[in-house]
Parts: C-alpha cells; sequence; structure tokens
C-alpha cells in the first residue's frame, strides 16, 4: 500500500507531499493518488521517527512498573520510533541472555524498535566488567553499554570500559555522580534543601565525574556518552572537553529543560529524580546548551515507578519520572516557544543524533526520499492539559500530571507500518521491527 502525506510542513519548513510505500519513502511524484492513502497533513508538522537513547522499560524484573510492551506503547504514543533500552532491570542486562531477550521482546511488541543497553559492570556492581563483546555479538547488536542507576565510579574500570567499547565500535553512556559526595541525597543542594530539611545533592557530584570521565575517554581515544546533564557546571565542562577535541556527547532530559526544585516543596514523590531538579540558573544553562551543540540530545530517562515506591516521604521515595508522551511537549514549550531551536533542530537532537550515538542506522537522511519511513506528524497548535489517560505506560509518575503542554503527536509510522493514528497507538504488529 502507498500512503501519502499531503501538505505536510516537513521539519517545519516548507510544505510539500510525503510518500511511503514498502516501508521507505518515495518520490510523491510517482505515485498514483487515486489508489493511495491519503493522510491530510495541513498545519502539521512532518519529523522524523524519535530516537530515544535513554529508556527504562523495566523488564526483565520490574514488570508491575512497565513491560517492554507497555514501555513502547508509550514510546509510540510519544513519537518514538525507536528506544534504547537501559540496562539495570532485574536481571541486569550483563548477558547475551538477557539482552536477547529485551530485544526478542521487543520485536514482539512492535510499534518502535527496542535497542538493549548492555551493563558495563557485572551485576552494576562496579567490580569487574561485564562480557562486552559477547553483548555486542549477541542477536541484540549492544552498541550502547550503561550502568546507568549507578555511576561507574572506579577509574581504572570506566578506563578499561571506554577502551573496550571502542575496540567494539560502541560507546558508554556514564551516569555520573559521585558517590561519596551524594551519600543520602534526595534534591539539589541549595538553600532550598536547607529549608526543607533534605540532604542536598551538590552539582559538584556530576560535574567532577564528568571531568574526570572526558579526560579518560581521551586518552582511551574513546566515545564518552554523559547521561542526564543536570548543571551549569557539567555544561562548562562539557564545552570545555569539546573545545579540546575529546569525543564526548552529551543528553538533557526534558524535566530537567522545564522544571526546577520549587517543585520539591510540595514533597510530592513525583518529583524525585536523580539527578535531581536543580535551579532555574541551571535550566537556562542547559536550554542554551542545547541550541548552540554543547549538549546534543534530549533523552527521556523514562523511569516508570509502581505507586507504592512514589506515594511514601519524599527522602524514601524512588528515583524517577516517566517521560515518553510528553517529551515533544517539553521540547516544543523549552525550546521552540522559545525561539531556541526550530524544528529541524528538534529532529536533530531527538531523532538523527540519538541514532547516530546509538549506531542506529536508517536517521541519518531524516524524512529524505530512500529513507526507512519513520515519520511522526504533530499538530504544534493543538494544547492540552496531561492526565493519566495521556499515559500508555503501567506507570504515572509524571511529573506534567494537570500541566498544560503544546503539541500533540497525531500520526506515527514505523518503517512504513502505521502505529499511531488520530492520537491513538495501533495494534501491535509483530514482524514490523527493523
Ligand atoms: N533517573 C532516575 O531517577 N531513575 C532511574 C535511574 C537513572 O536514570 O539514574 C531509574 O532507573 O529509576
Ligand atoms: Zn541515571
Ligand atoms: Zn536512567
Amino acid at each position: 500500500m502507498t500512503t501519502l502525506l499531503q501538505n505536510a510542513s516537513v521539519l517545519g519548513g516548507e510544505r510539500r507531499d510525503l510518500a511511503i510505500e514498502g516501508g521507505v519513502l518515495v518520490d510523491p511524484a510517482t505515485v498514483d493518488r487515486a489508489t493511495a492513502e491519503v493522510v491530510d497533513a495541513t498545519g502539521l508538522i512532518a519529523l522524523p521517527g524519535l530516537v530515544d537513547l535513554h529508556t527504562h522499560l523495566r523488564q526483565p524484573g520490574g514488570e508491575q512498573a512497565e513491560t517492554v510492551a507497555s514501555g513502547v506503547r508509550a514510546a509510540a504514543a510519544g513519537g518514538y520510533t525507536c528506544v534504547f533500552a537501559m540496562a539495570n532491570t532485574n536481571p541486569v542486562a550483563d548477558t547475551p541472555a538477557v539482552v536477547e531477550q529485551v530485544h526478542r521482546l521487543g520485536l514482539q511488541a512492535g510499534l518502535a524498535t527496542v535497542r538493549p543497553i548492555g551493563a558495563v559492570t557485572v551485576g552494576l556492581a562496579g567490580e569487574r566488567l561485564a562480557d562486552m563483546t559477547m553483548l555486542a555479538q549477541s542477536a541484540a547488536r549492544v552498541t550502547v553499554f550503561s550502568d546507568d542507576g549507578k555511576c561507574v565510579a572506579d577509574a581504572e574500570l570506566m578506563r578499561r570500559a571506554l577502551e573496550h567499547a571502542a575496540s567494539l565500535g560502541g560507546v558508554v553512556a556514564q551516569h555520573a555522580q559521585d558517590p561519596h559526595l551524594t551519600r543520602g541525597s534526595v534534591m539539589h543542594e541549595s538553600p532550598l534543601a536547607a529549608e526543607l530539611g533534605l540532604t542536598g545533592w551538590p552539582s559538584v557530584a556530576e560535574a567532577s565525574i564528568v571531568a574526570r570521565d572526558a579526560m579518560l575517554a581521551e586518552v582511551a581515544g574513546a566515545r564518552l556518552h554523559v547521561c542526564h546533564v543536570s548543571t551549569v557546571e557539567t555544561v562548562e565542562v562539557v564545552r570545555a572537553a569539546k573545545a579540546r577535541g575529546i569525543q564526548l556527547t552529551a543528553e538533557v532530559t526534558p524535566h530537567h529543560l522545564l522544571l526546577t526544585e520549587e517543585l520539591v516543596r510540595s514533597y510530592d514523590g513525583r518529583f524525585k529524580v536523580n539527578p535531581p531538579l536543580r535551579a532555574e540558573r541551571d535550566v537556562l544553562a542547559l536550554r542554551e546548551a542545547l541550541a548552540d551543540g554543547t549538549i546534543d540530545i534530549v533523552a527521556t530517562d523514562h523511569a516508570p515507578h509502581a505507586p507504592e515506591a512514589k506515594q511514601t516521604a519524599f527522602a524514601d521515595a524512588a528515583f524517577g519520572m516517566v517521560g515518553l508522551e510528553t517529551a515533544l511537549g517539553v521540547v516544543q514549550q523549552a525550546m521552540v516557544e522559545t525561539g531556541l531551536l526550530d524544528w529541524a533542530g528538534v529532529a536533530r537532537v531527538m531523532s538523527t543524533a540519538p541514532a547516530a550515538i546509538g549506531s542506529e542506522p536508517g536517521y541519518d537522511a531524516p524524512l529524505e526520499v530512500g529513507s526507512p519511513a519513520h515519520v511522526v506528524l504533530v499538530d504544534p497548535d493543538a494544547r492540552s492539559v496531561i492526565d493519566v489517560d495521556r499515559l500508555h505506560g503501567r506507570s504515572t509518575n509524571s511529573p506534567f500530571l494537570g500541566v498544560e503542554l503544546p503539541g500533540r503527536v497525531l500520526h506515527v509510522w514505523h518503517g512504513g507500518v502505521r502505529t499511531v493514528a488520530d492520537g491513538r497507538v495501533g495494534v501491535a504488529t509483530e514482524g514490523a521491527n527493523r
């Protein structure tokens, strides 16, 4: 079947038609308009399928909070066609058996491509390296290695992990948190933390690890990826490392682009996340860094948690927020509506660049004829208050419940297969995965 998307604003620019046939984008001029399925895209923006380099799908072991199947529904609803699944499952994704299980569950779920991330250390214990070669050579083709949730704190181990990943053509994604500087920390270290009687998480606990890792990546001749940059100091370290020619990339989460520590005044566990929500000056520095390319990508750090883990005293609540369905709206509000990024820039930071970091093929020529048909149609003029009906995963720990956000993902194609139609997530299609 051929699908014609008529009059779309491609990457927010010129209005033209796009055509999908046989899983790829084809020249609309060659399409028989009498037989094609036509989607009126007038007023809609066409973006490439979004790629999330940092998603927690919780399976195996955390199925009460999320499964691969429920997580990819949330992903599709948010405009994602590919998600990288973090390794902090139970058991940890440190063996071919686990990454292959996650990969297989992704194929069964359809809707989006699931790329398992492999652990750096056995059991995320930070003591000895996982067999990274076996993970890379498994059917899951691991290219990203991360102990996310935990920092690879041992510098010697991190150096060897970087060397090893480089030899495999992969990348280490570091959760930058000095464990000694953050003992018992539950929110940003600030006057507000003192006022609220909560233990602070100092910015230097992040920046110091990023500085160390950048120097290790330099001596290893390796690529380093920095997870969830949250402070102005880390931005400065990343900027200096890039100026020095070090191969590092960095991500920022939607929540760190929009929210501040002030929300913690409510003592609501929904606002507890690692790294913590920071101050206004950090939020502004993160936006600027994303606009000027110091920060390469937006990654959701979608971190579902069951209600019991969140509805407790703030100090005891689990760290993490769901974010797949709200990411694009938050980026529209924080970056597009502020004039910091145009839609082509959004496509770069949410699709092309994360795919490149994760070595996911098919995203390097967004919306060009011949590319796989990973396409999203967004209504930028829609505005809606986020409620639980908008969330498709098993958990509802979103910091945006009750908040109005712009934009609405209306239609998504994953490799030419329709996964979202009129805002509704389609039936999982086995074999639609690539
Ligand atoms: N971000 C979080 O607050 N939590 C993540 C772990 C992580 O990303 O560090 C989780 O797995 O719940
Ligand atoms: Zn993390
Ligand atoms: Zn994470």
